[in-house]
């Protein structure tokens, strides 16, 4: 069996005093070579305490993590070696181009000094920065930023590329490209570790998934596994001014104030469909969609159930609002 890149075992972090969160709730997660795993969960569910840990800036409580056959805890430098990590923050590179602090890391991280210039420029063609590669980071925009803190985790990469919302701000042909060049590093055996809150792009471009939900580990497997119980399942997306009433049995997940959602059997569809085109006529709802279920609408499942949680986000608040 292939030795994992990251494997994390019954992880547990609490912050201390008196009323110290417990950020990581005896979890478990695994990082093979090859892989994109995503890591999922609200604002505050445990998502950066967990890269902290993995990169020796925090100690666990209790558990293990291991980088291949390395005890990370033991041994946080040698962990950061092993680890290239894209912040949620941007590291600062005020004074630089992008391609210089992008080169910069490459040094820093061993490479060899035309070794990297090459991969920079590689990493600048793959997406498409050409044009902002040499000018003053002072006059770039926020999502060329994004990228060129992307391309300095990934220009000398290591076994473990951790990257914490790498599209946050970058336009939608950019994030393509954004995505092919982190399948080409998990292709050269790196394993992936994508931090995010958006389920439709993990969707996309994960292989594995870990939904975390106030410190723990609710769910975790392939996009295709966790969603196959929902496969007879169709979702009714809802605008409107008021939450309206549904047909018996059906039930709204209030995302919003103006926005909601519905699982509707398959075989209710027609009924569902006649029920919000009628609704929409009398005024009671402004819009309506139905499309097949989604990691979005498990993602809705998974975190509704935990609604009575103590780190319960304004969505999860919302939902069980609604669902009374
Ligand atoms: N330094 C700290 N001291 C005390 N509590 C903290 C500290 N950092 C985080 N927390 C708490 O730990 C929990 C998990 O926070 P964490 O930052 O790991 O979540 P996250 O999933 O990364 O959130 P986000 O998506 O907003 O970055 C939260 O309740 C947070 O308030």
């Amino acid at each position: 069996m292939t030795t994992p890149i990251l494997a994390i075992s019954s992880l547990s972090k609490k912050y201390p005093g008196k009323r110290g969160t417990t950020a990581n709730k005896s979890v478990d997660l695994t990082v093979q070579p090859g892989r994109v795993v995503g890591l999922l969960g609200h604002n505050g569910a445990g998502k950066t305490t967990l890269v902290n840990q993995v990169v020796g800036l925090l100690k666990p409580d209790s558990g293990t993590i291991h980088l291949g056959n390395l005890d990370a805890v033991a041994h946080p430098s040698r962990a950061r070696e092993l680890v290239s990590v894209q912040a949620q923050a941007n590291v600062p590179i005020t004074g630089l181009k992008p391609r210089t602090a992008i080169e910069l890391v490459g040094r820093l991280r061993g490479g060899e000094k035309t070794a990297v210039a090459m991969r920079a420029q590689e990493l600048i063609d793959a997406l498409d920065l050409n044009e902002w590669a040499d000018v003053p980071a002072e006059k770039i925009s926020g999502g060329i930023a994004r990228l060129t803190a992307f391309c300095m985790a990934a220009v000398v990469p290591g076994k473990l590329v951790i990257l914490d919302e790498p599209t946050n701000d970058v336009d939608p042909v950019r994030r393509r490209l954004l995505w092919g060049v982190i399948r080409s590093i998990a292709d050269t055996g790196a394993g992936i570790l994508l931090v995010t809150h958006n389920v439709r792009e993990a969707e996309r471009a994960v292989d594995d998934l870990v939904v975390l939900d106030s410190g723990a580990v609710i769910a975790a497997g392939t996009p295709a596994t966790l969603t196959a119980h929902m496969r007879n399942t169709l979702q009714l997306d809802l605008d409107f001014a008021t939450p309206p009433a549904l047909p018996a049995g059906l039930g709204l997940t209030q995302l919003s104030q103006t926005h909601g959602v519905a699982s509707i059997p398959t075989e209710r569809a027609a009924e569902a469909v006649a029920w919000a085109h009628s609704s929409v006529g009398r005024g009671k709802i402004d819009r309506f969609s139905l499309t097949a279920a989604s990691l979005e609408d498990l993602y809705v499942e998974l975190v509704g159930h935990t609604a009575d949680s103590a780190n319960t986000p304004p969505a999860t608040s919302a939902t069980k609002e609604a669902a009374r």
